[in-house]
């Protein structure tokens, strides 16, 4: 009997299920993705089609054996499945948790499991999920500081804050880790650490999917929104699909339907959201390749440094937009700058006479073609500005050298974003050209 798949067929069904896929080496037969999939069979995952694969563009994710429909489900974890705070709680940690005050938050309670839990190695029933977990992360709170400084405003800041704020939740931590130490044959501030709290925080960063749990009173009031759903949290982004995932209160299990199709021994994506490369890179750790929300953005004082300190009206127009919330949020995208930058800049170039035109220009409306210009002149140079800001950090990128793999790995990031916002400012420099042209 003739198999209906013929020739090519067979020979990527091959490659998917035992060797190498187009774009990828699978990971299936490999002695842990066993043990993990023998785990989840034994709790209830029925796992029909999607194997685990090692992708050349987006690393360790998720192939399907077989196509998918839009509507269809991708993935049913089933309860017994996922570490949640009840997981947390049905655990050794219960009484002390109970006992500590002020509370403990949700998130802090998952961190110490998931250390405690990985320190207990092959203890722990959770071991063939903690096994393949990664042994570090790519986002800013693992980077040294001279590669943060290379980030463009305003993520840089918000990287930075990301490291300061990993610290204090360590330091503040540390009086309830010292409690835990009657569980522990060994010093608890050896396994308790900062990397090991560091490690626990960016796997629930980057792994929980949203899962809204009751408030409980032995925790503090912070949401407690985490689960960690092994296998399912092998699944990559992409901007450009969606999905439906929810907790099924039915059949109480955690369920992801794709609402796209996808082709067979293909990457199955799921969506983390609408957000552009910063974002990704500041909470996950990568960039997106053709990311349609990417987007540049101009800060307030980039926009102060470029307009006239001879302006009277200039203090009075600043706190306007501060009131008006319109400072936030001002961009160059694919598609040139944005409307909110460009109004911006147009009543920053009001004259004296058509200052109380101010709130029409917030609506939206022109006001005098000079006006028009001037905004767009102003634009114009916070373009060429950033351009060149860009170009110049580009060259201290490839002029910094280590021999640490690490590093180099977080610099490789930097410039990926560096790179991005440099298209988008050549394009957007572009379309202001030809709109400066048009208007003379
Ligand atoms: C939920 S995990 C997905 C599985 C992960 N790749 C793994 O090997 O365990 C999220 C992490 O996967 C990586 N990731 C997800 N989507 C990606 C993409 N499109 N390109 C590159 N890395 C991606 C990032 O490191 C992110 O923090």
């Amino acid at each position: 009997m003739r198999s209906k798949c013929g020739r090519t067929g067979r020979r990527r069904k091959n490659k998917a299920e035992n060797g190498s896929n187009a774009s990828g080496e699978s990971r299936s037969h490999e002695y842990e993705y066993i043990q993990l999939c023998k785990w989840l069979k034994e709790r209830g995952f029925q796992n029909n089609y999607l194997r685990p694969v090692e992708f050349t563009d987006t690393g360790r994710g998720l192939a399907t054996t077989q196509s998918l429909q839009p509507g269809e489900l991708i993935i049913s974890l089933p309860e017994k499945c996922l570490i949640t705070t009840d997981t947390v709680l049905h655990s050794y940690l219960q009484k002390y948790i109970k006992r500590w005050s002020p509370p403990v938050s949700p998130l802090l309670a998952l961190c110490t499991f998931l250390v405690t839990e990985r320190h207990a190695g092959h203890k722990s029933c959770w071991k063939p999920y903690l096994t393949l977990l990664p042994d570090s992360y790519s986002c800013p709170a693992y980077w040294e500081d001279d590669i943060v400084s290379f980030l463009p405003q305003p993520v840089k800041q918000k990287a930075m804050e990301q490291k300061t704020e990993l610290h204090d939740f360590y330091m503040s931590s540390l009086p309830f880790f010292k409690s835990l130490q009657p569980l522990f044959g060994e010093n608890i501030d050896n396994i308790l650490t900062y990397e090991a709290l560091r490690w626990a925080w960016c796997t629930v960063n980057t792994r929980t999917v949203y899962m809204k749990h009751e408030q409980k009173d032995c925790f503090s009031s912070d949401k407690d929104i985490y689960a960690l759903a092994p296998y399912l949290d092998l699944l990559n982004h992409s901007p450009g699909v969606q999905v439906e995932a929810a907790f099924n209160l039915k059949n109480r299990s955690y369920e992801v339907r794709t609402t796209v199709s996808c082709r067979k021994y293909e990457q199955v994506f799921i969506c983390y959201g609408p957000h552009d490369n910063q974002r990704l890179l500041l909470e996950y750790g990568f960039v997106a390749l053709n990311n349609p929300h990417q987007s540049v953005y101009v800060t307030k004082e980039v926009l102060l440094r470029h307009v006239s300190c001879k302006d009277k009206q200039m203090e009075k127009k600043c706190s306007l937009l501060q009131e008006n919330s319109f400072l936030e949020n001002l961009t160059f995208g694919l598609d040139g700058p944005s409307w909110r930058l460009l109004t911006v800049a147009k009543l920053l170039c009001l004259g004296s006479e058509e200052f109380m035109c101010w709130k029409k220009v917030l609506l939206g409306n022109a006001i005098s073609e000079s006006n028009e210009h001037s905004g767009l002149e102003l634009v114009r140079k916070i373009c060429l500005h950033l351009l060149e800001d860009t170009s110049l950090i580009l060259k201290e990128i490839s002029s910094f050298t280590s021999k640490n793999i690490l590093v180099k790995k977080h610099l490789a990031l930097v410039e990926a974003l560096r790179l991005d916002e440099l298209k988008i400012l050549q394009t957007s420099a572009d379309i202001l050209e030809n709109m400066h042209r048009a208007s003379r």
